[in-house]
C-alpha cells in the first residue's frame, strides 16, 4: 500500500471571503483537509469527487501514518484508507484514469475546521462557539476546494450514506458541475426512523455530564455519550439478521459502563466494544454537528425548489448509478427505490442495483467485489 499525505486548503481569512453559512452568518477562516489519488489530466476533465460517510475522513486510499494537528485522533483504524479497495489502478475508481479527491467535511475532526479546531480569536478550541451548519455549507466548501484545484467540471461524484446525501446536494445545486453520480445506501429524503435514531444519538451526547454544552476540551470528554451514540447508530450499520453472529461468542464485562445490569450476551459486549472503539478517533462535537446536518437534510429547501419537477429539470443531462444493499437498515432499499423512481419520473437517467449482502449498510465499506464492476462499467460508459 503506497504512502499518501493529507494536504490543506484554507480560505476565508479576509472578512469578504468568509463562508456564508446556511443557518445565517459568516465564518472563517476555513481549512479543508483533503487527499488526492491519481493524476489530474491536462484538460482537467478526469476528476472524481468522493464524499465520505459519517465518521470517515479525507483519507480514502493508501496508507497515511499521521495528519498534522490531529495526531491524537489518528489511530490505526484511520491510517488505512477507508475505501482503499475501491481506489487504485484497476479498481472501481481507477487511478490510472481518474484523479480522485476526498476532503474531510467542514465541521470535521480530521484536519478540517471543526469544533475542536483552535479559534484564532481566542487561541482555544471553538467548542460551543462553533456555528451550526447544514448540508449546503459542507458542499459549498468542497466546491471552493475544487475552484482552488482549478477544476471547473467533475467527471463524476460519488458517496455513500451521509456522503450519498451530500453528493446529491451537489448534483442538484450545481447541476452543470458534474454528469455522473454514484450513490450507495442513501436516500432522497430523511425518514422518520432515521430522524428518531439521530435524535437519540444527539440526546446521548448532550446528556453526558461531561458535555458542558460542547466546551469540554480542557477537561474530561463526553465519552459515555459518544459511545452510546455510536451504539445506537452502529446497530443500523450492520444487518439485524446477522449481528448476533458478527459478535464473537464472548462477553467482556465493562464495569465502568454499568452498575446494576450485567452484560449477559455477546451482542451486548460487541455493541459496547463498538461504542468505545470510536472514542479514540472521533470528536463528540463533530459527531453532533454532522448528526444535526444529516437530520436536517432537505434537498428541496436546500436547493430552493418547490417540487421534484423543479429540482430535477436542470439535471436532465445527468446520470445516476444507485446502489441498494438488501440488508441495509440504516437507509432501507425502499429509500433508494424511491430516489430512482423519482429521477426516472423526472427524466433523469438512473440505474438502480440491489446487492445481496449479510454485512448490512456498511457493506459499502467492506465488500468491494459487490460494487466494483458495476461502478467501472458506469464510469467507462460514454
Ligand atoms: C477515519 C477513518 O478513516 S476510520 C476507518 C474507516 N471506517 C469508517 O469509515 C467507518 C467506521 N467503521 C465501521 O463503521 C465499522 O467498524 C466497519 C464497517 C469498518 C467494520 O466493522 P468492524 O468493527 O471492523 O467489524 P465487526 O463488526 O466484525 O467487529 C469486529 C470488532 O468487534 C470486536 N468484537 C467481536 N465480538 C465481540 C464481543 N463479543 N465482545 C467484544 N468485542 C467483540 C472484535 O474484537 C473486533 O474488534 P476490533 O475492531 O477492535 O479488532
Ligand atoms: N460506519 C459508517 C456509518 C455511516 O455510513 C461510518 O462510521 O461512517
Amino acid at each position: 500500500m503506497s504512502e499518501v499525505e493529507t494536504r490543506f486548503f484554507t480560505f476565508g481569512e479576509e472578512a469578504g471571503d468568509r463562508l456564508e453559512l446556511q443557518p445565517g452568518g459568516r465564518f472563517g477562516p476555513v481549512t479543508l483537509a483533503y487527499e488526492t489519488y491519481g493524476e489530474l489530466n491536462a484538460d482537467r476533465s478526469n476528476a472524481v469527487l468522493l464524499f465520505h460517510a459519517l465518521t470517515g475522513s479525507q483519507h480514502a486510499a493508501g496508507f497515511n501514518p499521521s495528519v498534522p494537528g490531529v495526531e491524537s485522533l489518528w489511530n490505526h483504524e484511520c491510517r488505512q484508507g477507508w475505501w482503499d479497495d475501491f481506489i487504485g489502478p484497476g479498481r472501481a475508481l481507477d487511478t490510472d484514469r481518474f484523479f480522485v479527491i476526498c476532503a474531510n467535511y467542514f465541521g470535521g475532526c480530521y484536519g478540517s475546521t471543526g469544533p475542536s479546531s483552535l479559534n484564532p480569536e481566542t487561541g482555544k478550541p471553538y467548542g460551543s462557539a462553533f456555528p451550526k451548519f447544514g448540508a449546503n455549507d459542507i458542499v459549498n466548501t468542497q466546491v471552493r476546494l475544487l475552484n482552488h484545484l482549478g477544476i471547473e467540471r467533475l467527471y463524476a461524484a460519488a458517496g455513500a450514506s451521509l456522503g450519498g446525501l451530500l453528493t446529491q446536494n451537489l448534483a442538484v445545486r450545481f447541476p452543470e458541475l458534474c454528469e455522473r453520480f454514484v450513490l450507495l445506501g442513501c436516500a432522497l429524503e430523511i425518514s422518520t426512523l432515521t430522524r428518531a435514531h439521530n435524535f437519540e444519538q444527539i440526546l446521548a451526547i448532550e446528556n453526558d455530564p461531561n458535555f458542558n454544552e460542547g466546551d469540554y476540551y480542557g477537561g474530561p470528554s463526553p465519552e459515555r455519550g459518544l459511545a452510546l451514540a455510536r451504539i445506537i447508530g452502529h446497530k443500523t450499520y450492520v444487518s439485524l439478521s446477522t449481528i448476533e453472529e458478527r459478535a464473537r461468542d464472548e462477553c467482556i464485562q465493562r464495569d465502568e459502563e454499568l452498575s446494576w445490569y450485567q452484560v449477559r450476551r455477546p451482542l451486548e459486549s460487541y455493541l459496547l466494544h463498538q461504542g468505545r472503539k470510536l472514542l479514540s478517533r472521533f470528536d463528540a462535537n463533530t459527531y453532533l454537528h454532522l448528526m444535526a446536518a444529516w437530520s436536517d437534510y432537505d434537498l428541496l429547501r436546500d436547493a430552493e425548489r418547490e417540487s421534484y419537477g423543479d429540482l430535477f429539470a436542470p439535471c436532465r443531462h445527468q446520470r445516476y448509478m444507485i446502489f441498494s444493499i438488501d440488508s441495509d437498515v440504516c437507509f432501507y432499499p425502499e429509500e433508494q427505490e424511491k430516489m430512482h423512481h423519482t429521477l426516472v419520473k423526472h427524466r433523469v437517467a438512473s440505474e438502480h442495483l440491489t446487492v445481496h449482502s449479510d454485512r448490512g449498510h456498511d457493506s459499502f465499506l467492506l465488500e468491494p467485489d459487490l460494487y466494483t464492476h458495476h461502478i467501472r462499467r458506469f464510469l467507462e460508459s460514454g
